[in-house]
């Protein structure tokens, strides 16, 4: 004997029921034939919406009831032959006629019990199971229709009814003596009680009609055909790359089921459990599809995580005080007041200080459970010896479950891990001494953030997901988009790093796709995009949530760098190019520094000195590895080093110095590279890598500059570069005349630091320093004579985006 199920949307047309016939008509090739069958998808609904609507005075049911009388007739009009049509449009008027009394009934005394709410809903499956039952045997199948209320026995507890196991069996034993027909036709969901009312056995009840059949029977297997190719590993409206579980156990699937796995109705898997009777979950839209055997012993595989599963709509209930501490029976009183009202206990922890007892209940029985509780514990209340209860609303369980994470050490630490990194809190813990499931309460809002990363430190050790949100595709900004579209296949065959990018702002337009943008088709997609604030953008990158995201700074704009703060807080690393925030006030950059390691999260300025030089990581290796760092001493403009290496008075400064800036080597306002300021900034974030506590004020500017240069704008300025042509030729003809070569110098030594223009002899080490390059000597306890010399192109925009490139990729792999 065989016991299969047929789901909702598997009858919920003709031509489902169609292919649910058939797939019983191959089982019953190999044998008898139980098919238990749900409503017509949608109809139990619409049932209850109707006893609702009649219980409201409302009379617009009865038109919802002529128009599920009507799908249930055109589906008999499709199914069965002009023989069949005429008894069944018959059995159809008459099934209608009974719920359209009863619906008036409702209406004229304006109320719904459950009792009455059981016998409305049991038409549902009344009417899928007799016109199925029709349809098979239209297709010339062996089949007859089976009253579920002649097999299974339960008690009158209307709405959610318990079953009387031995009486059931006894019905099955009586009605499989009595019938011969190769394929019984039942109704799910339906049952009942020693009086012959009818009872429902609660939503998705169907499964269970099957698994109650099955073991009454003793049959060979029980098959759950769904919508789906079997359990997945994850919720797959969550993650998208969820994927189906091949063999399981009956009591891993029964935690994955209480734990959301919609798939299967929970209280399904003990009947069979018990008998031994192997499960498969199977796809009625795709049958050569493997789905699911839930059995006693799959097969050993390496994987110790077999799904993740969530519920939302949690609420937690804090009871706590000291009055608590070593005093027997506060548990017992308080699962107690939760059970008189028929509250459900989720979730319990206790922490072994017994200070408080948190336990989670759905969040529709908050109020009660408040209630209850606080009434239950008045009396220790008022005595101050107990808090009143604390709700706390709006989460969710995510839960690890498979049988092998028992005695396997690291599993919790990689959860917790993978969480914390992403700045999901976790609320609450609880693990069963079973090991089979470890739950974690969190806020319902970071559930898809957590499960995704849970479902790829778990189940997709081959790639991480990485989110970038970039602001300012401007010179350097293009350059990354365009090495990033040229490495993205590279970076997930390579480093498992798929990275996308969700959303580029510039200061006119943003552009947005969770899916991940076209990296060959932004600037028109950014082009054609609304206007968005920083504002705007900030709230964006926080809402959107998504695991390891990075907010990638390539402007140069203050109001940016103050955003860092707010994303850090919510484990949003940030990389920037933008130098004004690692050179702000002290306290500021101290404060990203800390919250970085707060939360978590990478705050990476490589390119700040050097472009994308290694200049700051290698300092952080240095320090970190003991040294100290006694002196520096370094060319840091590649503006400056630029203009000075091509400036020999046959054409204008203020010519050289544009160049500079068309090719990308300037900040976008050049006043900050002639005057000076940058260079100070950079030996700056330099000193504070070191260790010194410094601000820009404490930076000794020497300027080359006439003061003029830097009144007005920037066209102003290129004017005034123009009319000091003559200043700007005699600083070059007495480094000529003195066989030396123009260099802006940054030095630091001892907590000190200056930077100015300086003659640099032949020989130096700052001397031979071509185009925009750049070069730092680093003298420390170790490098005492001959310096650490960093040195190499210092500015451009395809250099700074290969920096900001290399600092995305050491966040992401953090
Ligand atoms: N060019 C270079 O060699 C190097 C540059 N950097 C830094 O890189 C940053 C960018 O430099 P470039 O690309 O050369 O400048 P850029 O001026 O070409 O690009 C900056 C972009 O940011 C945009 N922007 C400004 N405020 C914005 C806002 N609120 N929202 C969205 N977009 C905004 C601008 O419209 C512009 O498109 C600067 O902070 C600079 O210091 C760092 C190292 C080397
Ligand atoms: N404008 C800067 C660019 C790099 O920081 C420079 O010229 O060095």
């Amino acid at each position: 004997m065989q016991v299969l199920k047929f789901g909702g949307t598997s009858v919920a047309s003709a031509e489902n029921i169609r292919k649910s016939v058939a797939i019983a008509a191959a089982a019953a090739a190999q044998g008898p034939v139980v098919m238990v069958v749900s409503a017509l998808g949608g109809t139990t609904d619409a049932l209850i919406s109707t006893g609702s609507a009649a219980a409201m005075a409302d009379a617009t049911y009865r038109h919802t009831l002529d128009q599920l009388e009507q799908r249930h007739l055109s589906a008999a009009l499709e199914l069965l032959h002009d023989g069949q049509q005429g008894v069944e449009k018959a059995v159809v008027e008459a099934q209608f006629a009974e719920v359209r009394r009863l619906c008036d009934g409702i209406f004229a005394l304006g109320e719904l019990s459950p009792r009455t709410l059981d016998k409305l809903m049991s038409y549902g499956e009344l009417l899928s199971s007799r016109l199925i039952a029709s349809a098979a045997q239209a297709q010339g199948l062996d089949a007859v229709w089976a009253d579920a209320r002649q097999l299974i026995r339960t008690d009158s507890r209307f709405g959610m009814a318990e079953v009387n196991t031995a009486a059931t069996e006894r019905q099955v034993a009586f009605f499989k003596a009595k019938t011969e027909q190769t394929i019984w036709v039942v109704p799910g969901f339906i049952a009942a009680d020693a009086n012959g009312t009818t009872t429902t056995l609660g939503r998705g009840g169907s499964d269970y009609t099957a698994a109650l059949l099955a073991a009454a029977l003793g049959a060979d297997k029980l098959e759950i055909w769904t919508d789906v190719s079997g359990m997945m590993t994850a919720d797959p409206r969550l993650v998208r790359s969820a994927r189906a579980i091949a063999r399981i156990s009956y009591q891993e699937a029964m935690e994955l089921s209480h734990f959301g796995a919609k798939v299967l109705y929970p209280p399904t898997i003990q009947p069979v459990m018990k008998r031994g009777i192997p499960l498969w979950i199977k796809n009625t839209f795709a049958p050569n599809d493997y789905g699911t055997l839930v059995e006693v012993t799959p097969p050993h595989t390496a994987a110790v995580v077999q799904g993740i599963s969530s519920i939302g709509s949690l609420t937690l209930l804090n009871l706590e005080g000291s009055g608590m501490v070593g005093i027997p029976g506060f548990s017992m009183r308080l699962f107690a007041a939760l059970a008189r009202e028929r509250i459900n206990v989720v979730l319990i922890t206790q922490s072994s200080s017994e200070h408080s007892i948190c336990v989670g209940v759905n969040e529709a029985d908050t109020a009660p459970a408040q209630v209850a509780v606080d009434e239950e514990f008045a009396g220790e209340i008022a005595a101050g010896r107990i808090e009143p209860l604390r709700p706390e609303r709006g989460l969710a369980i995510v839960a690890l479950v498979g049988d092998n994470m028992k005695d396997h050490p690291g599993i919790s630490g990689k959860l917790f891990g993978a969480l914390g990194q992403n700045g999901v809190n976790i609320r609450a813990i609880a693990q069963g001494a079973s090991e089979k499931n470890i739950s974690t309460v969190i806020r319902a809002a970071d559930v898809r953030k957590a499960i995704n990363v849970l479902h790829e430190a778990f189940f997709e050790a081959t790639y991480k997901q990485v989110n970038l949100f970039i602001l300012g595709p401007g010179n350097v900004g293009s350059k990354l988009l365009e090495q990033l579209a040229k490495q993205q296949a590279h970076l997930l065959e390579n480093l498992g790093l798929q990275v996308r990018v969700v959303a580029i702002a510039s200061s006119r337009h943003c552009v947005v796709n969770e899916q991940g943008l076209d990296l060959t088709a932004w600037p028109e997609e950014l082009a054609g995009a609304p206007a968005q604030s920083l504002e705007e953008f900030t709230q964006l990158i926080i809402g959107r949530n998504l695991r390891n995201s990075i907010f990638v700074d390539v402007t140069a704009n203050p109001a940016a760098a103050r955003c860092y703060p707010r994303l850090l807080e919510k484990s949003v690393a940030v990389v920037a190019c933008n130098k004004v925030a690692a050179s702000s006030d002290y306290a500021s950059y101290a404060q990203l520094k800390s919250l970085s390691k707060e939360f978590n999260a990478s705050f990476l300025f490589e390119t700040n000195v050097g472009a994308g030089l290694p200049v700051i990581g290698t300092l952080n290796d240095l320090t970190r590895s003991g040294d100290v760092v006694r002196r520096m001493q370094a060319v840091l403009s590649g503006t400056l080093n630029f203009v000075f290496n091509n400036y020999d008075g046959s054409r204008l400064f203020a010519d050289v110095v544009r160049q500079a800036q068309a090719e990308g080597y300037t900040e976008p306002d050049p006043r900050l590279d002639l005057s000076g300021s940058d260079v100070a900034r950079k030996i700056l974030i330099l000193a504070r890598e070191a260790g010194q506590v410094m601000e820009m004020s404490d930076i000794e500017i020497d300027s080359f500059l006439p003061p003029a240069c830097l009144e007005g704008d920037v066209e102003a300025f290129y004017t005034q570069l123009a009319a000091h042509e003559a200043h700007f030729r005699a600083l070059y003809d007495d480094a000529t005349a003195a066989g030396t070569r123009l260099k802006f110098v940054a030095r630091y030594a001892d907590g000190h630091a200056a930077v100015g223009l300086q003659q640099i002899p032949p020989g130096h080490d700052l001397y031979d320093l071509r185009g925009k390059d750049n070069v730092v000597l680093f003298y420390t306890d170790r490098y005492v004579e001959q310096p650490l010399v960093v040195k190499g192109a210092g500015a451009g925009a395809e250099v700074t985006a290969s920096g900001v490139f290399a600092d995305i990729v050491r966040a992401a792999r953090l």
